[in-house]
């Protein structure tokens, strides 16, 4: 069986660099459906699994704001990759982090790969991965995708997420008191609808923040014949733990 992995992450992180080193010469491209953005898909074959690699278009954000967006956003929302990569450049984490706290929203499956760790270094940059990988709960890994570093390592906390050997408790923003309050209001009607199919918390602020187009895209899911039968199932009390 397959996996997918999702590289996602601001625009000239190195996501592309990483998925041609991940893919190699196993990958096609093509527009994603009623979109002009390109998609490209590609196999990963480690020493345990074969992984779909899908390099997500390069956003700042996870909104409804662009094309790019609403493609990387509904990826990982909808199509649940097992693992989604967050690509950021180690010479502007923090900038790149917004991203990153974003896609913790939206799903536990998380790696946080620190790129461009050969010009961090040249710059002086030293980053503790250790304390940033505890603090945020999720594995951290420093690469350079040019220089072909620290990828065993990378692909090694693949296979050990994908096996189940580490468990990911990713860090997640707190909202002012008010904005709370709504979400503690909202979250447990759309986790009725929507079980554990659906990042429940996401949804609520999303929802609260009025994003008509994720409003649309929620009427197509619930209408689509999938998502029909898991809630049969939801109903019946038997599916979707840990989905
Ligand atoms: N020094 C250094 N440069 C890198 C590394 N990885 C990628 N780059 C360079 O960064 C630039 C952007 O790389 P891409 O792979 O196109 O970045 P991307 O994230 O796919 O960009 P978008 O698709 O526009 O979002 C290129 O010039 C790469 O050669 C790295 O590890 N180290
Ligand atoms: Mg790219």
């Amino acid at each position: 069986m397959s996996h997918t992995i999702a590289l996602a992450g601001n625009p000239n992180t190195g996501k592309s660099t990483l998925f041609n080193l991940l893919t190699g010469l196993k990958q096609h491209t093509g527009n994603w459906p009623g979109k002009t953005v390109v998609r490209a898909e590609g196999e990963l074959k480690t020493d345990n699994h074969i992984y779909q690699v899908i390099d997500l278009p390069g956003t700042y954000s996870l909104y409804s704001n662009s094309a790019d967006e609403e493609v990387a956003r509904d990826f990982i929302i909808f199509e649940k990759p097992d693992i989604t990569l967050v690509v950021v450049d180690a010479t502007s984490l923090d900038r790149n982090l917004n991203l990153a706290l974003q896609v913790f929203e939206m799903t536990s499956n998380a790696i946080l790969c620190i790129n461009l760790i050969d010009e961090a270094r040249r710059k002086g940059i030293h980053i503790d991965k250790e304390e940033l990988s505890r603090q945020l709960g999720i594995p951290v890994i420093l690469i350079s995708a040019r220089e072909k570093i620290g990828i065993i390592q990378l692909l090694k906390t693949i296979d050990q997420m994908i096996d189940g050997k580490i468990q990911t408790h990713p860090f997640q923003v707190q909202y002012a008191d008010e904005v709370e309050q709504k979400i503690h209001e909202l979250q447990p009607k759309i986790q009725a609808i929507f079980g554990d199919l659906l990042p429940s918390r996401w949804l609520s602020l999303r929802l609260l923040d009025g994003d008509k187009q994720l409003l649309e895209a929620l009427k197509a899911y619930i209408r689509d014949p999938n998502f029909v039968h898991s809630q049969q199932q939801l109903v019946k009390g038997d599916c979707c733990h840990g989905a």
